[in-house]
């Protein structure tokens, strides 16, 4: 059977050792957790996609940064999800909460506590590990 493949970018938005986390809203997977971004339009870069979604869901204006990590995670038999995480160097603007039911602001340590979608977890587990090591740093609000 053809795979399906949905090509997904996502920021990982940090500012004063806080990460941006954000509730999904729609019934299919609401109440989760999931870092801002969304679907990779057809010729659209990772970063350009992720540049127009966090605009459309946050409304900043983010300069991304460094690849993160990307996760390649089977939805089912015939779909699979390709995650690609990027670290936000900067942004401009205070983020609304605009497609979400809700969006927070926590401590690194504290990502364990919240329920995230299941492709999500190999990137929570690395900033758990990267910060235990040494503190990720993205830059700051402009
Ligand atoms: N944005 C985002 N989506 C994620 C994450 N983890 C994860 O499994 N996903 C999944 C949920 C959705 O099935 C898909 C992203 O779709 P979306 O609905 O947010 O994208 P979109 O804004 O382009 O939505 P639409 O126009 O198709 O309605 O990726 C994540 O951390 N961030």
């Amino acid at each position: 059977m053809a795979q399906k493949i949905i090509n997904v970018s996502a920021g990982i938005i940090i500012k004063d050792d806080q990460v941006l986390i954000c509730q999904r809203r729609e019934a299919h997977h609401k109440g989760a957790w999931e870092f801002p971004g969304g679907k990779i339009e057809l010729n659209e870069s990772h970063q350009e996609a992720l540049k127009r979604e966090l605009n459309e869901e946050l409304s900043i204006n983010c300069e991304i940064g460094q690849h993160f990590h990307s996760v390649f995670y089977k939805l089912n038999i015939s779909t699979q999800l390709n995650l690609h995480a990027y670290l936000i160097k900067s942004f401009i603007g205070t983020p609304k909460c605009l497609v979400h039911s809700k969006i927070l602001w926590i401590t690194l340590q504290e990502l364990s506590y919240y329920n995230f979608l299941p492709a999500d977890l190999p990137l929570v587990e690395n900033l758990l590990n990267r910060h235990k090591k040494e503190p990720v740093k993205t830059g700051s609000k402009r």
